[in-house]
């Protein structure tokens, strides 16, 4: 049997039913799995970006041509023709070790940083086997029976099967800003152009209203994005301002060490040294002073703490992310499934005679119920016999309710009648509405907030019939609204109203209404909000919350969750009286937004950057996009938010747990200690080695290290350098101190002078073991071997020192820091195999040294850095 081709040349001018035909899926089957791969196997995974492939030899490659290596290689070159042979094999050898070390690193960093964006990975609910399923995007393929959902952007070209009031946002791939109308029904010509295929959806356009079926024509590059694209491009992560610092840092460090390193070899021919070795030491300082580590410390820390955040349920999807972090000092959450559980369910049906639920509903309440179901934006799903119910969560909290009593009769809608059209769900109107087929007209029927909804209704149902509403009536409906959000209720009023004949706008559609009833949902605080509320303040960071719900659900959830003690509040109208400056004023007094728009945040959010806030978002919704785009953390959660939110996101929540921000900040802040730290160790090292060199010659002596021994040295502080900090563990103080302040340049002065008082230190603990020994009469080769000793343990000895700039080491413990102890081990191996074997201490012009020299190199490094552990205690912590 030879395979179909499942390939559809003119979706659009064929019925759905030809096309499923043609693509020889079942629509209420979907494919099933074995035929899903073997589609697959033949289509190829659907994407065009392609994820960054980090592989060992891949990095091995990039860092071969590095100047660096290149230098070295001049360096073994020369001595190949000046020196011996050996001395060629000694060093070819360490610059091997040192070239896999440095690879090492940098592809450890680098595959971390490349897993992130496979952890952001999406998927998308197809009918597969029956059932539907989340599929990864790339696992898509032509036949895919999809449920789309709003917010969604679109991953294949597909055929609708199955609509109701489906709007598109088409603007990536025709520019047309308006969504677009789409039909399943519809069967066009075809050569109808691209921006006229009503019945067809896109890959990269995104769901704006709706709900619909749709089978997947074509993925990858057959998609009409792929076509405009032309080829899979690789994704390549842009760097992050901390990473530029570092490489602008670098690059201007880098002149200063190539001073140094012609300095060095200057003065020694001035002191009569020989030329050959100057300028082999020359070579090698250069090589172990110019600070190309910088980049990859940077990578590492920020690659490895976002892999940790991971973890944590925190996605990172761009590394700037995970720097600003730590600056954060404004938390500006939403309320509902951020705060909340996001486990609505319904707890009231107030109708003209009753209002609390306890038990059955009686039929009033009934009606009520199956209204406000019938008018969704969720998608009732069938699976395995079972319903399951997807949309946004107060309409599956209705549907849900709707369904355990037994009223859900429609698919898609939920109401008994055929749905004929639907308004969305709009955060200005704050009402959605469906137009069902009615006994004798169609039936409208409206839900949202009550203020919007009461101005729209001129009489209420009681006993079965509609009275008019008095003023009291309305006052006294608008009270209890008021009365069940002061509970922390989500209030909902329901109203229906029989239409005249002919086509009305949505406006008057949804005037002169039947009020039928309140529906109050109840929406817990999560319990360990208040906890990490309490946690976020005490680091400096405030929190406030906006939300589009009653300023009274507001109030008492923020109770809830101990944000606001002064009680003050904004509304969104309260929000359009002020102009900008009055709301940046405002906006640093008042930490309780409610009845708010996405307009609304992204004004709070340009509000809070006048007043010089650094400001995470949370959000989930389309409308959303705007303030996530605009803060310097957007976070998106992950899983109840919308594609659209998550694409314009930094920061994804998978968890949706407002408890898990705090837990961000902390590793943000974490992260950026430890590459200070890092940054701090590592120039002190280079400081002191340049220090050591320059100090010896400028004294008429032979530099303290010969060449090869210099490059052994680099080698070991290259790796205690980018290893060490990165497992550092946060502060204790890291949440008790106030956002760092991002105008504060990265090599500020407390960091500069301690570079240069650490660096100091180990010069001058070197420095003195290598003139005693040469001043006391001791061979040079022997003080020289005295000075590398003195040097792997001072190096050693700083790394552990300089573990936290304020924690002493005995309160930070020995073992908290999981890389040092064992790297101390290998150390120590190292320097006792070097020392004890002959050809090998030869090798490196090492001489064997007596157990007093021994003592000397060993304890004078140590007890010189003791002072700087010492100095801590001055403002102990
Ligand atoms: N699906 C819905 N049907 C009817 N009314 C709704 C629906 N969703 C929200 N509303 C009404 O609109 C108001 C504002 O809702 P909106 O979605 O803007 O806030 P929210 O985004 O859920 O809140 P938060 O910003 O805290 O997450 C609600 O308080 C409710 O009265």
């Amino acid at each position: 049997m030879s395979a179909p081709s499942p390939v559809v040349e003119h979706g659009h001018a064929a019925s759905p039913e030809d096309v499923l035909e043609q693509l020889e899926v079942d629509p209420a089957h979907g494919l099933g799995e074995q035929e899903a791969a073997g589609r697959l196997a033949r289509f190829g995974p659907n994407r065009l970006v392609r994820p960054r492939r980090v592989t060992f030899w891949r990095v091995l490659r990039e860092e071969s041509t590095e100047p660096m290596i290149l230098l070295l290689l001049a360096v073994a070159v020369l001595y190949g023709v000046w020196g011996a042979l050996e001395d060629t094999v000694a060093i070819v050898v360490v610059i091997a070790a040192v070239v896999l070390v440095e690879v090492f690193t940098e592809y450890r960093a680098k595959a971390a940083i490349a897993s992130l964006s496979r952890l952001s990975s999406r998927t998308a609910p197809a009918l597969r086997g029956g059932a539907v399923r989340e599929v990864p995007t790339e696992n898509l393929v032509p036949g895919d029976v999809l449920v789309l959902r709003v917010g969604e952007r679109l991953a294949a070209d597909a055929r609708l099967i199955e609509s109701a009031g489906l709007r598109v946002d088409e603007s990536v791939l025709t520019g047309e800003s308006m969504p677009a109308d789409k039909d399943a029904d519809a069967v066009l010509t075809a050569d109808t152009p691209l921006g006229q295929r009503s019945n067809l959806v896109f890959a990269g356009t995104t769901v704006a209203a709706g709900r619909a079926r749709a089978v997947v024509l074509s993925t990858a590059m057959d998609t009409e994005l792929g076509r405009i694209t032309g080829l899979v491009v690789e994704a390549k992560p842009p760097r992050t301002a901390l990473q530029q610092t570092m490489r602008d840092l670098a690059r201007w460090l880098a002149w200063l060490a190539l001073g140094f390193s012609v300095l060095v070899p200057l003065l020694g021919l001035l002191g009569g040294q020989p030329w050959r070795e100057m300028i082999l030491t020359g070579l090698t300082l250069a090589f172990a002073t110019i600070p190309e580590e910088l980049p990859i410390i940077i990578s590492m820390v920020l690659g490895l703490g976002a892999y940790r955040l991971s973890r944590r349920n925190v996605v990172i999807k761009r590394l700037r992310a995970a720097e600003a972090l730590g600056t954060i000092t404004v938390v500006a959450t939403d309320k509902t499934g951020t705060v909340t559980e996001n486990r609505m369910s319904l707890s009231h049906l107030v109708t003209g005679e009753s209002e609390a639920l306890d038990g059955d509903p009686d039929a009033a309440q009934r009606g009520l119920l199956a209204l406000a179901a019938g008018c969704t934006d969720a998608t009732v799903v069938h699976q395995d016999d079972t319903a399951h119910v997807l949309g946004d969560p107060t309409d599956v909290a209705l549907l849900e309710a709707a369904h355990r009593h037994g009223l859900l009769p429609g698919q898609l809608g939920g109401f008994s009648g055929e749905l004929l059209a639907e308004y969305p769900f709009d955060a200005r109107r704050k009402i959605i509405s469906a137009v069902h087929r009615g006994d004798d007209r169609p039936l409208l029927i409206a839900k949202g907030a009550p203020e919007a909804m009461l101005g729209r209704c001129s009489s209420r149902l009681v006993g079965g019939r509609a009275e008019v509403i008095s003023e009291d009536d309305r006052h006294h409906l608008r009270d209890q609204a008021d009365r069940m959000a002061a509970q922390g209720i989500r209030v909902i009023a329901v109203a229906t109203r029989e239409l005249p004949g002919g086509r009305l706008g949505r406006d008057e559609a949804e005037t002169d209404l039947v009020l039928a009833g309140f529906a109050g949902l109840t929406d817990p605080a999560r319990p360990e909000v208040a906890d990490a509320v309490r946690d976020l303040r005490q680091a400096g960071i405030r929190v406030v919350m906006i939300t589009g719900d009653h300023p009274n659900t507001a109030r008492a959830i923020a109770a809830e969750i101990g944000l606001e003690r002064t009680g003050s509040l904004l509304t969104g109208p309260q929000i359009d009286e002020l102009d900008d400056d009055a709301l940046a004023e405002a906006a640093s007094a008042t930490s309780l937004f409610a009845r708010t728009t996405p307009e609304h945040k992204l004004r709070l959010v340009r509000a809070l950057h006048a007043r010089r806030e650094i400001v995470a978002v949370t959000g989930d919704g389309v409308n959303d996009t705007p303030a996530l785009a605009q803060a310097d953390v957007g976070i998106a959660m992950g899983a109840s938010g919308t594609d659209v939110a998550r694409e314009a996101a930094n920061l994804v929540l998978a968890d949706d747990d407002f408890a898990t921000i705090t837990r961000a900040v902390r590793e943000g802040r974490q992260l950026f200690d430890n590459l200070r730290k890092g940054v701090r160790y590592y120039l002190s090292c280079k400081v002191g080695l340049l220090a050591t060199a320059v100090g010896g010659v400028a004294l008429g002596l032979p530099v303290p290290f010969t060449p090869i021994q210099i490059v052994v040295l680099e080698m070991f502080m290259d790796i205690a350098g980018s290893a060490t900090f990165a497992a550092e563990p946060a502060e204790s103080d890291a949440m008790r101190r106030s956002p760092r302040d991002l105008r504060r340049p990265f090599l500020d002065r407390p960091l500069i002078i301690a570079i240069f008082t650490c660096g100091a230190t180990l010069f001058v603990a070197v420095t003195s073991i290598y003139l005693g020994a040469v001043w006391s009469g001791a061979p040079i080769a022997t003080a020289q071997t005295l000075a590398f000793t003195g040097w792997m343990v001072g190096y050693l000895a700083l790394a552990w020192v300089m573990r936290s700039e304020r924690t002493p080491l005995v309160r930070l413990g020995m073992r908290s820091n999981g890389f040092l102890p064992p790297w101390t081990l290998v150390t120590a191996a190292s320097l006792t195999l070097i020392m004890a074997v002959p050809a090998v201490r030869d090798a490196l012009n090492l001489t064997a040294l007596t157990a007093g020299q021994w003592l000397v190199a060993v304890l004078v490094p140590v007890l010189a850095v003791v002072w700087i552990d010492l100095a801590k205690l001055r403002h102990p912590r």
